[in-house]
């Protein structure tokens, strides 16, 4: 299983470069390390195993944070309904987006930034996301709320952008225009 020691931190090179695309049909390896990350996403939201190995816990996962430079993400989060978002998917890709902005009043973490960096990330409001699934499924999700946040969050991992690249660094809280607060 993944654990932190898995994690590559700020820094480490992998987190600023743009990943491979994953060739498809995705092979035996691909696929096994996939697992496994949305098993780490799954095992740090359960307070027994994230304290028995220490892990962070997490909304989600992508490849170049455990130093494999593919274009592969695990999301595993619920949304304000309790819908739960659970996917591991190939080549993930925003293929439609709101002009309208959102962001998070709590800021953004993340588990390869071990210092916070506090200030509002502005995010779309809704995305739509195509990508291939784990068993080979053609996927299109369309999101809002803290599922569009998080696979926001890790689609900038695959293109080498880190969340705190997008904070006013003038003014980390100002307001962001056209942009709904989530909570
Ligand atoms: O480092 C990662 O990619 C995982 C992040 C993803 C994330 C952070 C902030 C906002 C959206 C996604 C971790 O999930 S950070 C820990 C966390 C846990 C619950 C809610 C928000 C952040
Ligand atoms: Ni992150």
């Amino acid at each position: 299983m993944l654990t932190m020691d898995n994690i590559v931190r700020d820094g480490h090179p992998s987190l600023r470069k743009v990943a491979e695309e994953v060739p498809l049909p995705a092979s035996d390896e691909d696929k096994a390390t996939l697992e496994r990350m949305l098993e780490y996403v799954k095992n740090s939201q359960n307070p027994e195993v994230a304290e028995k190995y220490g892990l962070r816990p997490g909304i989600g996962l992508a490849a170049p944070q455990i130093d494999v430079e593919k274009r592969m993400i695990a999301v595993h989060v619920h949304d304000e309904k309790g819908n739960l978002y659970s996917y591991g998917l190939f080549n993930p890709r925003i293929i439609s987006h709101s002009v309208e902005r959102a962001y998070l009043t709590a800021g953004e973490g993340c588990l390869s930034v071990d210092e916070p960096y506090p200030g509002y990330v502005p995010r779309y409001a809704r995305i739509t996301v195509k990508g291939v699934s784990l068993d080979g499924e053609e996927v299109k999700l369309r999101l809002k709320g803290l599922p569009a946040i998080v696979f926001q969050h890790e689609i900038d991992h695959l293109n080498g952008v880190m969340f705190y690249d997008h904070i006013n660094k003038e003014d980390p809280f100002a307001e962001i225009d056209n942009a709904i607060p989530v909570d």
